[in-house]
Order: C-alpha cells, then structure tokens, then sequence
C-alpha cells in the first residue's frame, strides 16, 4: 500500500524534529535559527561537507546509509581537530521525485547515527532541486579552548601516522559498481561497506592532543592530503608505500592486479586520521592504538623542503596517478 506523502513541513515536523532530541539550541525546529550556549573554556570548531548524488555516492545507495555517510564524512574532519561532536545543522536539497519511503528511511539513518555519535540535529534547510540529490552538514563540535589540532603543527623530525586502512574506500567504490567481481564476495561486501560508511575516528582525535603536532583527516587521497598538510607546517614528507596499512581485502585486490599500491595512495574516500608525531612519542602512540584497538602505523617522517615523496618498495619513487581527488578544474 503507497504510503502518504511527505511535504515539506511534515518532513520536517515528523521526521526531523525528533533527531533534535529535545536540545533547546533546536527550538522545535520552528524558529529562523539556532541558538547554541557558548560552553565557557572551549573553543567551537565549525566544519562543513557538502555531498551529491553521483559525485560522493551513489544515486541508488541506500538512503539511510547516504546519510549516515554525511553525518561521518563531518564528524571525520571534526574528529582531526580532536573535537567532540556537539549540534548539527542540515541542508537538503532533494529531487523532486523523492518518495515518502526514501525520506522515511533517509532520517532513519540518520536519526541512527546521531545516537551513535552523540549528537543533535539543530536545525538546517529543505529545498526542491531539478538536479540530484544534494546534501550538506555542518558539524558544530567543542574542544578545550586554544587545544584544538591544526595541519600546521608538523615539524622536521616528527613522523607521520595514519589510523586503520587506507584504499578500502576507492576500491570500495568499484566493488559498489560491480567493478571487482574477480573479489570474493565477502571482500566486494566489506569494500563496498567501507564506500558507504566511512568509519570517523571520533574516539582517536580527541585523544591525540598533547600527543600529535600536525593532524587532518584524509578524504582526498593520502599523497594529497599530508601535502595540504607540509604545506600549511611549511615542511616535507616522505613515506614508504610498504609501509601504508591495507585492509586483508586491499592486499588481495593488489596481489590479483585490480588495483596498483601507487592509485590506493591517491584514492580518497578513506576518512582516516593522518597526524604526525614526534618519535619520543611513539610508545605513547602505540599505547593509544593499543587502547583504542585501532591500528594506527607509523608511514614516514617530516622533513626540511616541500612536497610528498613516496617511496616503493624497490626504493623507486611511486607516482600516485594524479595524487588525488579534486573536484573541478574551471577553464576559461
Ligand atoms: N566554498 C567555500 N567557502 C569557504 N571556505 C571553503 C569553501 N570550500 C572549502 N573551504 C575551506 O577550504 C579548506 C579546505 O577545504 P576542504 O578541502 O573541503 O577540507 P576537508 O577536506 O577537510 O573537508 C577548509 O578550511 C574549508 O573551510
Ligand atoms: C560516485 C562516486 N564517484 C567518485 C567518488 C570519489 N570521490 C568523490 S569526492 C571525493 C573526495 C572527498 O570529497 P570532498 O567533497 O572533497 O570532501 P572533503 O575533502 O572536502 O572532505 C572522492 C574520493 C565517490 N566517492 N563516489
Ligand atoms: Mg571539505
Ligand atoms: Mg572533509
Ligand atoms: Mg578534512
């Protein structure tokens, strides 16, 4: 039986208002804005995502993990700040031929997510487009005040650190396609898994302060990103592609020639934690890892000078295709 439909207010009514948990910033979802008390002794670290249909994620994933993938994708980059989450803010721009259905388990996934993080949503925006479904979040989170984490706090000497896997997200996006049917068919489903839902390291980047000079998250791809990174420390890296953690999965797709080490590096979707430490700290990392029950591998070190440079295991320098993601190239 078709279920009724869904408008704009009874969206947000029925469906929203309850992920607000009752937080008094949110206003029942029914005032021109949120009002969130400042928390004396913290600073608010503000960050925001945006994701569309066919560029972050597939038009027919499962809406209730499309947007548990946004909610990660923010709590990711809030995470390498060392932020705990707080508030959430959503803007949504849906087709306008989205069924009741899809909307019912869109905030589903989301309303899971929130539990599972701790957090709210606050408040947002619904609006109707001509073009595919279009997502954004802004993550509003806390960290005591002046400790938040920074790309720009590597130095020469330190060494660099990545949490879990790397390349299970890029490969999971072609297993999601079908692409890697020479893949067992437990390895295409935890790739396709890692595609859909990133895990953020929520648990990892509070804890790595005091501890991590320079932290971010990946999302565009290794080699990329920790050059977002030399460049904000006004430093170098160099890493050893052996070195760099994969899924059992990622080896096996390595091993049968699906995919090359040097494109895992530059891949994305990855939403790990790169940071770099000091060496003396590398017990207290190790503990942390220990504790956490998270890998957390030791890739390469900072050096003086610019740019990444990455390292094969025959000492040859790797070219990681095009270094990683990026979203436009506007020509004249
Ligand atoms: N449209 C924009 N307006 C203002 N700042 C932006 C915009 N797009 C990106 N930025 C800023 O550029 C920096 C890098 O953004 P981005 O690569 O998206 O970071 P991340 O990969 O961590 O999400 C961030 O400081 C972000 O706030
Ligand atoms: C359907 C689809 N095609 C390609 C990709 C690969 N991809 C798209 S955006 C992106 C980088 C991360 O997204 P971005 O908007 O740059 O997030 P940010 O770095 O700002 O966190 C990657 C690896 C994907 N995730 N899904
Ligand atoms: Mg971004
Ligand atoms: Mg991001
Ligand atoms: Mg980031």
């Amino acid at each position: 039986m078709a279920e009724p439909p869904v408008d704009e207010f009874a969206l947000i009514a029925e469906l929203f208002v309850p992920l607000t948990g009752g937080h008094p910033a949110a206003r029942g979802l029914s005032d021109d804005a949120a009002f969130l008390a400042d928390q004396p002794g913290c600073d608010t670290v503000l960050t925001v995502d945006a994701m569309v249909a066919g560029v972050h994620f597939l038009p027919d994933d499962p809406p209730d993990l499309i947007a548990r993938k946004l909610v990660r994708v923010n709590l990711s980059d809030l995470a390498a700040k060392g932020a705990e989450p707080v508030a959430l803010l959503l803007a949504a721009a849906f087709p306008q031929d989205v069924t009741a259905p899809w909307l019912r388990a869109f905030a589903a996934g989301l309303g899971q997510d929130l539990a599972t993080y701790r957090t709210v949503l606050i408040g947002g925006d619904t609006v109707a487009t001509p073009g595919p479904l279009t997502l954004s979040l802004t993550a509003i989170g806390r960290v005591a005040a002046g400790q938040g984490l920074a790309r720009s706090g590597a130095s020469v000497g330190d060494d660099i650190w990545i949490s879990g896997t790397i390349g299970d997200g890029s490969l999971g996006l072609r297993a999601a396609r079908g692409e890697l049917s020479a893949l067992s068919d437990s390895d295409v489903a935890f790739l396709a898994d890692r595609y859909r839902l990133p895990r953020p390291r929520v648990a990892l980047g509070p804890r790595l302060i005091g501890l991590a000079g320079a932290s971010m998250d990946v999302s565009d791809g290794l080699v990329q990103d920790l050059g977002h990174l030399c460049r904000a420390s006004g430093v170098g890296a160099r890493i050893e592609a052996g070195l760099v953690p994969l899924s059992d999965s990622a080896k096996r797709a390595v091993a049968a020639g699906l995919v090359t080490l040097a494109s895992l590096l530059s891949g994305g979707d990855d939403y790990e934690v790169l940071f770099t430490a000091s060496p003396e700290a590398a017990f207290a990392v190790a503990a942390l890892s220990a504790e956490l029950d998270l890998p957390l591998s030791k890739i390469g070190s900072i050096g003086a000078g610019t740019g990444v440079v990455a390292i094969g295991s025959d000492g040859q320098t790797l070219d990681p295709a095009q270094g990683g993601w990026r979203h436009f190239r506007a020509g004249s």
